[in-house]
Formats: structure tokens, C-alpha cells, sequence
């Protein structure tokens, strides 16, 4: 028998985790001891004495999940959400990293905003937090960021977005591209051709038109698409696009993937669920961008995440105070929150496909980001980053149970499968009996 124990003075070994009798994707029950921040031993009936034992029994293991898309809106709006609220909010989905969108106040377009943000990230010690830095000055789509700065800096940005704002001049996504190449980085790209956007306030469709609301057209998204994947396929770069929303963005994706663009891509929980016809109701909470489209585009969209031409699911999580979310729907911010119910809603939407949702929420993620700890199936050896959920589980949504700082979940009242129960960042439980720890 092995022997892990607390150890006496405060600051030596942290106490080891034995869950028990856990289903570890594509494989039987079993035993999984965590110590020294690895997954120490994998095996029947581990005996380790000093160690916590959690019961696994009936929960499932997955690697900790990654969201590629999250908007923690520090520095700047620390009342709609902080890195450490934002940070508990993913922990309790089952998260243990989470890239930090550019779209702060100030924005995160220097090595000085995106450190801070990391730094941030490491206090609250929840999550990973991986800043994501701008592509351009500002957001203001005129003169690249320092994106090498960014690069070099304590927090090591390899992804670059303008997210809530489209890149749309070719020439600036060009030379972005070809800037981040030197050190194998991407640049996510908000595909909105804002010239077809003006003004727009739900999906351009049947519903727009009879509710009198001003459209965005599926083809702003779809246009900008494809001009970037050839830009991406004539400079050689890698390409990521956020929150793709179209049955025709599939289209054009599925076509550069088999030219062998270096194209990933993302899908929001909300687009796999939800459709326009929510728009009906003029409650501003199922207000997005790109926004619901229409039960085409979800059938397509589903398809394509299962196909894998969409490589993975990214929250867009995307906290607004009160007040700017509760108001007439002209007024209303885009966006809605995401972190805590992603994967109940992908439990819904797929049913129990273990390793796919493994997949899609998790290892992709962390190879896309090149976030190497995360992502990886529970091995000998291997950063104890992972999250046990309880699938039998039903819950109810109730805004005002989210960690969160903002209520905006669009998910109010609904009933979905699947139950967080524990998370381990580094074999230290961020999340246990589905609370958080700190
Ligand atoms: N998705 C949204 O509707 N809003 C996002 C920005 C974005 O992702 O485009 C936000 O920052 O609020
Ligand atoms: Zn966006
Ligand atoms: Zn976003």
C-alpha cells in the first residue's frame, strides 16, 4: 500500500484525492488516486492510506473542460463579472482552463493587460485563466496590437482576437496572420461584415420581419468566412473562428477543410439550442451576436459538431450588469452567459457521447489554445486536471444560483441533465460535493 499522507507543516504535500469506482471515459470503473498535482495511480481497488476519498460511484470522469471563448470583463466592468467570479463560475461547469477575451476596459492589446489578467487568473486559482490578446489598437480595426509583446510576455499569448468586433479590413487579417505564424499563433476571428450589420438586431428571417426588427443576415457571417479562409490558405496561417452560427458557415468551413486550410472552429452551447423564435418574447436575455438563428441552422450546426467539422463547443460566456441587459431590446447588450450550464446543455443536445463531448469540450480546446496540462484523459503521470460529473443528475436553472456576477442566462426555468459533482485543478479540488472550495 502506498502511503500519502497531509504532511505536518503547513506548505509541504497537499492531501491526495482516491475517487473511487469512477467511470473513466471508453473504459470500466475504477480507481483514480491523485497526488503531487498528477494522476498518481489508475487501477481496481487503490488503497492509499492519508489520502480524501471522493465516491465515484455512478459519475462519469472528463478531462477538465476548456472554453476557449470567455469573457471575464476585468479590467473595467467588475460588476458584470471578475476574473475570480468568472473563474468560480467555470469551475463549477467543470472547467480548469478558460482563455480571457480582449474586450476589457482597458483593452487587453499590450503585454501590461494581458499579464494582469493572468496574474489575476493565478490569485483566484480556480481556473487557468489563458488571456487572449487584441489584434488590433483599441479594437479599433486600424493598426495591429503589439502582438509580439503580447507573445513574449509572462502570460504567453498564442491567441489573438478583436472578438465583438469583426477584423474587417482584409489587409490588417492578412498581415495579423502572417504576424503570428513566427510563433505558431491564431487569430480568432468575430466574422461580421459590419456593412451588412448596421443596425441589426436580431437574425435576418421569417421572425425578423414579422416582429419589425432589423436583421443580420446569415451572409455577413458567411461572406467574411470565406474571405478568411482564403487568406488564411494563401499565407499559410492558422485561422480560428468564434461562434460560428450558419447552416452556410459549415458550408464554406467544410470546404476549406478539404482544401487543407488550417481552419479550426466554434460553436456556442446556445446556438446548438436555442433558435430566433425566442426573439418573439422581446426579452433581451436571448439577445446575442452572431444572434439564434433559425432550426435550420441548429439541425446543421449539431451535424456539424458531431461530424467534426466543427472542432469544438466555446461558450462565448458573456456577463452584462442589470442594467444594460434588462431594458428595451434596441438598448439591450448582446450576449449571454454560459460557463456554468455548457455542458448540461451539451448533454441535452448530444445525449451521453462521453468521448465526443471529451472531445469537443476538452482536448481540442487545449490543443487549439496549446494549453498542454489540459485535455488529457486521466493517466499515470499525467496533470490531475478534471471534472466528474453526475449524468443521472436534473437540475432546473435559477439565475440567481449562478456564481456568476451576472444573471443573463438564457437557460431561467429550464431543466437539463448532468450535475457537476467535483473538479481538480492540479489534483486540488476547485469544486466538491458541486460547490465551490474557495
Ligand atoms: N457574444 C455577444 O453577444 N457579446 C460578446 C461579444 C462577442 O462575443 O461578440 C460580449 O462581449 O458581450
Ligand atoms: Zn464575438
Ligand atoms: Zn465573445
Amino acid at each position: 500500500m502506498t502511503e500519502y499522507t497531509a504532511g505536518g507543516d503547513p506548505g509541504a504535500a497537499k492531501p491526495a484525492y482516491l475517487i473511487r469506482g469512477v467511470r473513466v471515459v471508453g473504459a470500466a470503473p475504477t480507481d483514480l488516486l491523485l497526488a503531487g498535482g498528477v494522476v498518481a495511480e489508475v487501477g481496481r481497488d487503490l488503497a492509499a492510506r492519508g489520502a480524501r476519498v471522493v465516491d465515484g460511484d455512478g459519475l462519469v470522469a472528463l478531462p477538465g473542460l476548456v472554453d476557449l471563448h470567455t469573457h471575464l470583463r476585468e479590467p473595467g466592468r467588475e460588476d458584470a463579472e471578475t476574473v475570480e467570479s468568472g473563474s468560480r463560475a467555470a469551475a463549477l461547469g467543470g472547467y480548469t482552463a478558460v482563455c480571457a477575451m480582449a474586450n476589457t476596459s482597458p483593452v487587453a492589446d499590450t503585454a501590461g493587460v494581458v499579464e494582469q489578467v493572468w496574474r489575476l487568473g493565478r490569485e483566484a486559482g480556480l481556473v487557468d485563466v489563458q488571456p487572449i490578446g487584441a489584434v488590433t489598437v483599441g479594437l479599433a480595426g486600424e493598426r495591429l496590437a503589439e502582438l509580439g509583446a503580447m507573445a513574449d510576455s509572462a502570460a504567453r499569448v498564442r491567441i489573438f482576437s478583436d472578438d465583438g468586433h469583426c477584423v474587417a479590413d482584409p489587409k490588417l487579417m492578412r498581415r495579423a496572420l502572417e504576424y503570428v505564424k513566427a510563433f505558431d499563433g491564431v487569430i480568432a476571428q468575430h466574422a461580421e461584415e459590419p456593412r451588412l450589420t448596421e443596425g441589426a438586431q436580431m437574425h435576418e428571417g421569417e421572425v425578423s420581419t414579422r416582429l419589425g426588427l432589423t436583421g443580420w443576415p446569415a451572409v455577413a457571417e458567411e461572406a467574411i468566412i470565406a474571405r478568411d479562409v482564403l487568406l488564411a490558405e494563401h499565407v499559410g496561417s492558422r485561422l480560428h473562428v468564434c461562434h460560428l452560427s450558419t447552416a452556410g458557415s459549415v458550408e464554406v468551413l467544410r470546404h476549406a477543410k478539404k482544401r487543407g486550410v488550417r481552419v479550426t472552429a466554434e460553436v456556442t452551447p446556445h446556438h446548438l439550442l436555442l433558435t430566433d423564435e425566442r426573439a418573439a418574447s422581446y426579452d433581451p436575455v436571448f439577445k446575442v451576436n452572431p444572434p439564434l438563428r433559425t432550426s435550420a441552422d441548429v439541425s446543421a450546426l449539431r451535424e456539424a459538431l458531431v461530424e467534426g467539422i466543427i472542432d469544438i463547443v466555446a461558450t462565448d460566456h458573456a456577463p452584462h450588469a442589470l442594467e444594460d441587459k434588462e431594458c428595451e431590446w434596441a438598448y439591450a447588450r448582446p450576449g449571454m452567459l454560459g460557463l456554468e450550464t455548457a455542458l448540461s446543455v451539451l448533454l441535452d443536445v448530444l445525449g451521453e457521447r462521453w468521448d465526443l463531448i471529451a472531445e469537443r469540450m476538452s482536448r481540442t480546446p487545449a490543443r487549439i489554445a496549446g494549453l498542454v496540462e489540459h485535455g488529457r484523459n486521466p493517466a499515470p503521470g499525467v496533470p490531475a486536471n478534471l471534472t466528474l460529473v453526475d449524468p443521472a443528475a436534473r437540475r432546473t436553472v435559477d439565475p440567481s444560483e449562478q456564481a456568476s456576477r451576472s444573471r443573463n442566462t438564457p437557460y431561467a426555468g429550464l431543466t437539463l441533465p448532468g450535475r457537476i459533482v467535483a473538479t481538480f485543478l492540479r489534483g486540488e479540488p476547485t469544486v466538491l460535493d458541486g460547490k465551490a472550495v474557495k
